[in-house]
């Protein structure tokens, strides 16, 4: 069966299954409501949040951030997969998630650039395919042929990365000199990216957001509302300070979207979807292990931890760490959407 532009990936009793499954409605518009709010703030008084660089960052340890992976332990479970009712298959899933995410933390210290230039592609890539999801499942937009949906995962993923990368390469290379730091390895010099390899990725985000807009208008069953999305993403990244923009794309926009997914999950045998404070209460312990792990690694790197943008890089570390297990099990979560394009 091909997909059609008039037939959305997710059949229509989905799509009211996971726009109404918040029971707040208006609570799927708190990405956008933040994203301009922080654009119009950004415009009038740069100045005041020169001094709040990392904040939207440092919240997302508890705000969102860390919570929105915080369930990935039952997410076999409450999908309903048949190796995540066997005890024995989950504790090797676990054990998967445990070591993955070991070794990315030592490889901060064994191949630091690797590791790093390895970490935004799974940003790109693991954001993307949110956007992807959330455009689909709720927005329900449809895919007017096989290209659609790897050039909505593509172009939505690099808004948020790769379009601050161009634009604030410095920053970029901040975030990698601390990096280095923390993990006591010697930072290099220069910058991040030469002038020819600069260029050349502007030139294909270019033609990646020019296809993708192309596609919108034949793919999206809510154009105006999926452009205006885009059109306020391209300008908060391409104005806003990576740190700022960034830290608050991760809280409020990706897993804000995330959570909002995990509430559509049946919450037990027999339970409907879980409410917010099931869902909250679900996230506690995990969150704060999470949580205890940045303390350790902050006892154990104290001493090269300077001031805030240092303890911001090895925030990134443990995140990093954690995003790959996680981005492989959300790509999980969505193969179904993907057959159907290959069906
Ligand atoms: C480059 C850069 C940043 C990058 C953060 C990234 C890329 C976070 C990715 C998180 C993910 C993918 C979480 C899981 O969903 C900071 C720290 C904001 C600060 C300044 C520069
Ligand atoms: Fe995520």
């Amino acid at each position: 069966m091909k997909s059609t532009p008039d037939l959305p990936v997710y059949p229509p009793q989905r799509l009211r299954t996971l726009s109404l499954g918040t029971r707040w409605p208006s609570a799927v518009f708190v990405p956008q409501i933040a994203v301009l709010a922080l654009l119009v703030s950004w415009l009038l008084a740069p100045a005041a949040l020169e001094h709040l660089m990392y904040l939207p960052l440092l919240v997302s340890t508890v705000l969102f951030g860390i919570p929105h992976g915080a369930l990935d332990h039952r997410v076999p479970g409450r999908m309903g997969w048949a190796w995540g009712r066997r005890p024995r298959l989950v504790r090797l899933y676990l054990l998967g998630y445990a070591l993955l995410a070991a070794a990315t933390l030592g490889g901060w210290r064994l191949a630091p650039d690797a590791v790093y230039w390895g970490f935004l592609l799974v940003s790109l890539l693991h954001w993307g395919q949110g956007d992807l999801h959330h455009l689909e499942a709720v927005q329900g937009r449809g895919r007017a042929g096989p290209w659609s949906a790897p050039l909505t995962l593509l172009a939505r993923g690099s808004l948020p990365i790769l379009l601050p990368l161009l634009v604030f390469p410095d920053w970029f290379a901040r975030l990698a000199a601390g990096l280095h730091r923390v993990f006591g390895v010697p930072v290099p010099s220069g910058p991040l990216l030469s002038g020819p390899v600069t260029a050349a990725l502007a030139a294909a985000l270019v033609v990646l957001l020019l296809a993708y807009v192309a596609d919108t208008l034949v793919s999206s069953r809510a154009v105006l509302q999926e452009l205006g999305e885009t059109g306020m993403l391209l300008a908060v990244f391409a104005l806003v300070p990576a740190p700022l923009s960034i830290g608050l794309y991760f809280s409020l926009w990706h897993a804000w979207r995330h959570l909002g997914r995990l509430l559509t999950l049946p919450a037990g045998p027999q339970a409907g979807a879980a409410s917010v404070r099931r869902l909250a209460l679900d996230l506690l312990p995990i969150t704060v292990i999470a949580l205890g792990m940045l303390a350790a690694l902050y006892v154990w790197a104290a001493p090269r931890v300077q001031g805030t943008e240092t303890f911001a890089a090895l925030y990134l570390a443990l995140i990093a760490a954690l995003t790959l297990p996680h981005a492989l099990l959300v790509a999980l979560m969505d193969l179904p959407a993907l057959r159907v394009a290959g069906d």
